[in-house]
């Protein structure tokens, strides 16, 4: 088995509404993938699809199985965390550190409470007293402390403040990656994750916009930082977004642009968040433009 997630051609419907259409990506060992999206674009769909919660068309393989028809095998090598918070509010730490022993059998209860040593959390804190930052640390920490390949986590930062999100992901990454393992992360924060990210796949309205490793970005999109003077000659080589930098403007082309046009402007790097809004459609926009 070449890739942890390799889908195919996927489709996933809700009777006559189309959340999936002809999705095809890969996801190798190792990697940190981010799945950006606007609200609706299909992220937790795809999600569900992966973890065998919903049943899809086309080719669908996560770690080499089929996730609707092999969930319970495939849950013990993949941990997910679903966007809803899903702990037991009436239980204590200590009791879920029992609770995933008994049903999860790659869990190390010493290394649930190694990381917990990280966070302010308690093991005889119950959950209900909890604030939502130490719920979602608890519950990486519990989820961390399985020793599988995949980790799949929708939202995971969702509702929490700066210091919550920065505790949560330094976790994620010192604890949890290691370059063989690999976790696919859907965020709306695009800023805040992208130094965390070895790839990131970009769903639109229920059908890839892009798939690609940061280090491609560089390589197949060319921004040019520029003078108002030369907008038009940019405008001219169809820039796929042109947007104001620093009293600057910056024409973004999706490969490079002819020589003539190069010349007019200074190399940047484009940030995954001039990408995102160049690739796909924000349906609010949308609204007001029809
Ligand atoms: N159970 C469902 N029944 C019918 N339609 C659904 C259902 N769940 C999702 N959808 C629709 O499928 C599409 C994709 O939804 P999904 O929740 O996957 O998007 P998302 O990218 O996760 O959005 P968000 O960022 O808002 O969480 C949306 O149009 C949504 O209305």
């Amino acid at each position: 088995m070449n890739h942890l997630i390799e889908a195919r051609n996927v489709s996933l419907n809700y009777g006559k509404k189309t959340a999936l259409r002809d999705v095809s990506i890969t996801v190798p060992k190792g990697r940190v993938v981010g799945l950006l999206g606007h609200n609706g674009a299909g992220k937790t769909s795809l999600m569900k699809a992966l973890v065998g919660l919903q049943p899809v068309q086309g080719d669908l393989r996560v770690l080499g199985m089929a996730p609707s028809t092999q969930r319970q095998q495939l849950l013990t090598d993949l941990s997910y965390i679903p966007d809803v918070a899903v702990l037991p509010r009436w239980a204590c730490v200590h009791e879920l550190i029992t609770l995933m022993g008994r049903l999860q059998p790659k869990f190390s209860a010493e290394r649930a409470r190694a990381l917990l040593k990280r966070t302010s959390v308690q093991e005889s804190d119950k959950i209900k007293r909890l604030s939502k930052g130490m719920v979602a640390q608890t519950h990486l920490a519990l989820i961390a402390a399985v020793d599988a390949r995949l980790m799949i986590l929708d939202e995971p930062t969702l509702g929490l403040d700066v210091i919550s999100r920065k505790g949560f992901y330094e976790m994620l990454i010192d604890e949890w990656c290691d370059g063989e393992r690999s976790v696919l992360i859907s965020t709306h924060q695009v800023e805040e994750v992208e130094a965390l990210l070895s790839d990131v796949i970009m769903l639109d309205e229920g059908r890839v916009a892009l798939a690609i490793s940061l280090e491609d970005i560089d390589r197949r999109f060319v921004a040019l930082n520029h003078d108002p003077a030369a907008a038009e000659a940019m405008a001219a080589a169809h820039p796929l977004l042109r947007y104001r930098d620093q009293g600057r403007t910056t024409s973004l082309f999706d490969g490079t642009p002819p020589e003539h046009v190069t010349s007019l402007g200074e190399r940047v790097r484009p940030s995954l968040v001039d990408l995102f809004m160049a690739l796909t459609r924000n349906p609010a926009l949308n609204q007001k433009q029809a």
